[in-house]
């Protein structure tokens, strides 16, 4: 029986789709979108939404977070990470599998998946891992999490590089059969022995050891090869590097089934922010140069570089507020991505709100082949939307946010652009910066 709640209808007043043409009212009913007119009455007993102005996107997809339940209850929780997530304009996320225990068996996918129907704020999709542990010696049985209640059809070993080739080569083989895909972390274990920071002048100065590019543009390029051989499909994690959006133009160019997320934070900072030593701008792969962010930002409007994804890393205060070494890499960025994907490509005009659309919920939701997300805003179609207001400022506060943690980069920064409401099937799920 769905709650009274699930068939309360929406109106929305005063919206522009995709931020074309003129504004519109939209009605949502039984979880679909009834109604687009010029204007439209409210149904009584409906929640009026004044939205004037504002952007309609559909809900964003995530193909990239860290919830890190079980094990790291301390920094967030599917619920917590839910709540991020609803407030950040998302309606999907897939949570990496590097959890304690790993999810690496159907049991822990399963309570994945189940914490996330229990709160219903986002559907949650919980990744798989490639291989037992996250050990990298012995392939996971994925064919049991992708035959879970948890439908796992997204597999990745995230904080770690499938770095052994015949394990990659056999991962791609059974995801092709299985119809799912395999997210790769690209970094050369073997090339990142100690590393600390983006291999260049600004670590030599700092005294910090190299994350050198090459160790993640190797990796990029033996895998779209083992993909292209095994006609299986290869997700490209967190792209950091100019040399990675040559590789994957390559890999395109002959066909081979290769996807790439960019994060926020590797459009927006770079290894300048490295000079205060301040842990809360360590991260994996590290921050790069200006120019890698450019190309970046360019690879994503051209579409070399198919989404944003966030990453989103929670780390308990002991484990960022030490010094650089001893620091966890990750940040939060269930909260910002939208506001900095406008600081960085729309305000520059490098995309338009119709192609934040494309990179926030479209590519995304087609990547992990989620058939109900990333969908046309149009009658019948489900109503799964993310409301913005284009005009808004405001300064980031770790504290304020759902995370439990709070390791946010952009503390004090002052932003564009706000997520103002989430709607999933239908059901407001964030209004104003609120949990409902
Ligand atoms: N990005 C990070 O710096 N950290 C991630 C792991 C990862 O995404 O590689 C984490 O789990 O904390
Ligand atoms: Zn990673
Ligand atoms: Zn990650």
């Amino acid at each position: 029986m769905p709650d009274r709640h699930d068939t309360t209808p929406v109106l929305l007043k005063g919206v522009r789709c995709y931020g074309e043409g003129d504004p519109v009212d939209v009605l949502a009913a039984d979880g679909v979108i009834a109604e687009i007119a010029s204007s439209i009455t409210p149904p009584k007993d409906a929640e009026v939404i004044d939205a004037e102005g504002q952007v309609l996107l559909p809900g964003f997809v995530d193909l990239h977070t860290h919830l890190r339940e079980p094990g790291r209850e301390d920094t967030e929780t599917v619920a917590t990470g839910s709540a991020a997530a609803a407030l950040g304009g998302y309606t999907a996320v897939f949570a990496m599998a590097n959890t304690d225990p790993v999810a690496d068996t159907a049991v822990v996918v399963e309570h994945v998946r189940r914490a996330g129907q229990a709160c219903g704020l986002v559907d949650v999709h919980p990744v798989g891992a490639v291989t037992v542990g996250l050990n990298g010696e012995k392939l996971a049985e994925l064919g049991t999490m992708a035959e879970s209640a948890a439908r796992v059809r997204m597999f990745s070993d995230d904080g770690l590089c499938v770095h052994d080739p015949l394990i990659m080569r056999r991962a791609l083989e059974y995801s092709r059969a299985l119809g799912a895909v395999i997210a790769q972390h690209a970094e050369e274990p073997r090339l990142t022995v100690g590393a600390q920071a983006h291999e260049g002048t600004q670590a030599a100065r700092l005294g910090l050891s190299g994350w050198p590019a090459s160790a993640e543009e190797s990796i990029v390029a033996r895998d779209c090869i083992l993909a292209a051989h095994a006609a299986a499909r290869l997700h490209v994690c967190h792209v950091s590097t100019s040399g990675t959006v040559d590789v994957l133009r390559w890999a395109k160019q002959r066909g081979t089934q290769v996807s790439a997320e960019v994060t926020p934070h590797h459009l927006l900072l770079t290894d300048d922010q490295l000079e205060t030593y301040d842990p809360i701008n360590k991260v994996n792969p590290p921050l790069r140069t200006t120019s890698d962010a450019k190309t970046l930002r360019d690879a994503l409007a051209e579409g070399v570089v198919d989404c944003v994804a966030t990453d989103h890393a929670p780390h308990a205060e002991q484990d960022k507020d030490c010094e650089w070494q001893a620091a966890r890499p990750g940040m939060l960025g269930l909260q910002t991505a939208l506001s900095v994907v406008a600081e960085t490509m729309v305000r520059p005009g490098l995309l338009t709100w119709r192609d934040v659309a494309r990179v926030m919920s479209e590519r995304p939701a087609e990547i992990a082949r989620l058939a109900d997300q990333g969908r046309p805003i149009a009658e019948g179609e489900p109503a799964t939307l993310t409301l913005v207001d284009p005009e808004a400022r405001w300064t980031v506060r770790g504290a304020e946010f759902a995370s439990i943690a709070a390791n946010t980069p952009y503390e004090g920064m002052e932003l564009p652009a706000r997520v103002t409401a989430t709607v999933l099937r239908g059901r407001v799920t964030a209004r104003d910066g609120r949990i409902r």
